[in-house]
């Protein structure tokens, strides 16, 4: 008998636990679950200092876990199981990430500094939904974490070293195990017991819900859903970044419950006035912002314009009146976007005045490590008036370049995008800090150990490039571009040692040999043309690989219904308008890629807005 409904529905699929833990084997069968074990390989090397939260490096090991092994099965019988189950448990305190003790000492080093303090429990899990097709295989990844707090005793010496003899310490995150003898170490626990001892029951159970049983539209339950905003918002936006929530964008990340037709699933109410029940519709909460969703990015353009961001920086909160004059601007104008992007949670808003969220500190100032100035900007003055003429484009199947140039463009790049060093910069300023954000992941979505040298085709500013080279010390990193790139792109050229690693390259993709590599990069590239133009990037890559070499796709990754990648779909509309390409899906980047001879294509779905596919040369 199983307790939790969902357990039941998985009792038909092959489910594996990738981990060697016999506590999360022992939670995992208590709770009825059946599934095998297959301990996974992955080493659980991946830099802590690149990740902004120790939940998000605990999310992405057990994702890693889960995905090595489910290859691996995949490649052993050309068969996936359904459900593949990573997690990775670690110990934190304040900035420190305690994992496993390496030996007796380093497990005396841990428990003392845990010793009469209070520290953080967090386990990552992936739920890994695998899907064959055509003997590829494609997954789904479902990431999140739980923390419990735990509060150790005043430890003596003695009682430690008497503890770590007793061997139990080794192979446990923090060095001790709560469940046995380490419980007598602690005072007090704060969450969830099962998630210190390595797995989050009764949060891996609601997952699975929501991937496997999600709430009916008529299911009152979902009433709760209708304050999750519909539209992009600006906190979807920062919830993508590390080790957030659950990723907003609705897309293969994680399956979303089915689309409510536009409407809130409130339960009927009752009409006033004549005391007869009669059922009225829902409230249109999910429409309404639909309908009104233009008004927000409007509002955060041009509060970025007029650089509010930039002048509450670091600083103490000012007034609407100080405000004012200091953007060049009315106060009763500056005071109603002020109060608006408070209530988006761009601002603070106190009786001392208005300040910099944390987020906008981060993405919203126009100088930041992170930031998505440029992208706003590019949005506010290109993409959004392209968006103006989306009827068109709909009608016609074409983009709609014409609106900004007043004549068809013969290629969008040369004569619209980089049609003067303004543009240009402008559109780089745009993709330099939106990669830079979103290609973070991808590095190590696959291990590209192996290749020695690779050319970022179309690579623009060199962001995803010195992702690759961060990763990947001993790789060398070509950015191949079109002269008039390059010449711009010493702007955005990094400083730190990944510098030696990477020199740019000058030429055209369509029309000159591409440089030497093993591993060659698209990013964002093949989602700028139709099927024709694709053919042509992809075959004068073919011609340079010798068998065995790769190529990395990174691309927003359509779900192969087109039903759910809500992010990915917009895009898509944009690539429409922008430069008649459009989004695909792994399949159809597969049959692509075949006829150039890539082939044994794997599929990673990412955190952030870009995923990644990484195929081989196979030999003519
Ligand atoms: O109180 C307890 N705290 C932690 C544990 C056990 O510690 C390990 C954590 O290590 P990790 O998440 O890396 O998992 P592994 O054991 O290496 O197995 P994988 O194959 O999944 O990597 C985990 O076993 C916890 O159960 C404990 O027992 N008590």
């Amino acid at each position: 008998m199983v307790l939790c409904p969902v357990i039941g529905k998985l009792l038909h699929k092959r489910v594996v636990l990738a981990s060697a833990s016999p506590r999360r084997r022992e939670i995992l069968s208590n709770a009825g679950l059946r599934f095998e074990v297959v301990p996974s390989r992955f080493k659980e090397t991946l830099d802590k200092a690149a990740f902004a939260t120790p939940y998000g490096y605990a999310m992405e090991t057990a994702k890693q876990k889960a995905l090595e092994v489910a290859n691996r099965l995949h490649q052993k019988d050309m068969r996936a199981p359904d459900v593949v189950i990573g997690a990775d448990t670690i110990v934190t305190m304040g900035r420190l990430i305690l994992e496993k003790p390496v030996d007796k000492q380093d497990a005396y080093r841990m428990l003392s500094q845990l010793s009469g303090r209070e520290h953080s429990v967090f386990t990552g899990v992936a739920i890994v939904q695998c899907y064959s097709q055509d003997n590829q295989l494609d997954t789904r990844v479902s990431e999140f974490y739980e923390e419990t707090m735990v509060k150790f005793s005043e430890l003596s010496a003695d009682l430690l070293w008497e503890y770590i003899h007793s061997g139990e310490p080794m192979d446990k995150a923090g060095g001790y195990g709560i469940q046995a003898l380490g419980g007598m170490l602690v005072e007090a626990v704060h969450g969830d017991f099962l998630n210190v001892v390595g797995f989050p029951l009764n949060r891996f159970c609601k997952q699975l819900m929501q991937l496997y049983c999600p709430p009916r539209p008529d299911d009152p339950r979902r009433a709760e859903h209708d304050s999750i905003p519909a539209v992009d918002t600006f906190e979807d936006l920062s919830d993508v970044d590390e080790g957030g929530p659950e990723p907003a964008r609705g897309d293969a990340g994680s399956r979303p419950q089915k689309a409510e037709a536009g409407v809130a699933g409130a339960a009927p109410a009752e009409a006033e006035g004549n005391g007869t029940p009669e059922t009225l519709p829902p409230f249109p909460t999910r429409l309404l912002k639909l309908i009104n969703g233009f008004k927000t990015s409007k509002a955060l353009f041009t509060a970025c314009k007029l650089k509010v961001f930039d002048l509450l920086k670091d600083g103490a909160p000012q007034k609407a009146a100080d405000i004012a004059p200091k953007v060049d601007a009315s106060v009763c104008g500056t005071e109603r976007l002020l109060d608006a992007c408070a209530a988006l949670g761009l601002l603070e808003k106190s009786e001392q005045g208005y300040s910099n969220t944390e987020a906008a500190d981060v993405y919203l100032v126009s100088d930041g490590a992170y930031s998505l100035h440029g992208y706003v900007a590019y949005s506010s003055e290109v993409t959004w008036n392209l968006f103006t003429h989306l009827e068109v484009a709909v009608r016609d199947g074409t983009n709609q370049n014409v609106s900004l140039l007043g004549e068809t463009a013969g290629d969008v790049f040369q004569d619209v995008l980089y049609r003067s060093p303004e543009a240009r910069l402008q559109f780089m300023r745009a993709m330099h800090g939106l990669t830079k954000l979103s290609a973070r992941h991808v590095p190590a979505a696959f291990d590209l150990s192996g290749f020695s040298s690779a050319c970022d085709v179309g690579g623009c500013t060199g962001a995803l490039a010195q992702e690759l080279a961060r990763e990947y010390p001993r790789l060398q990193v070509t950015v191949f571009d079109l002269p008039e790139v390059i010449e711009l792109a010493a702007h955005f050229r990094p400083a730190g040692p990944q510098a030696a690693q990477i020199r740019f390259a000058a030429g055209d993709f369509f029309r000159d040999p591409l440089p030497p590599a093993d591993l060659y990069v698209l990013c964002q590239i093949l989602h700028d043309w139709a099927d024709e133009k694709v053919h042509q990037i992809l075959g004068s890559i073919a011609q340079r690989c010798k068998p065995g070499a790769g190529l990395l796709l990174v691309e927003m990754l359509l779900d192969e219904e087109k039903r759910e990648a809500r992010v990915g779909l917009m895009q898509s509309l944009n690539m429409l308008v922008q430069t008649g390409g459009r989004e695909r899906s792994p399949s159809e980047y597969r049959r692509l890629l075949e006829p150039h001879g890539f082939r044994q294509v794997q599929v990673a779905h990412l955190r952030g807005i870009l995923d990644a596919m990484l195929a081989t040369r196979v030999a003519p």
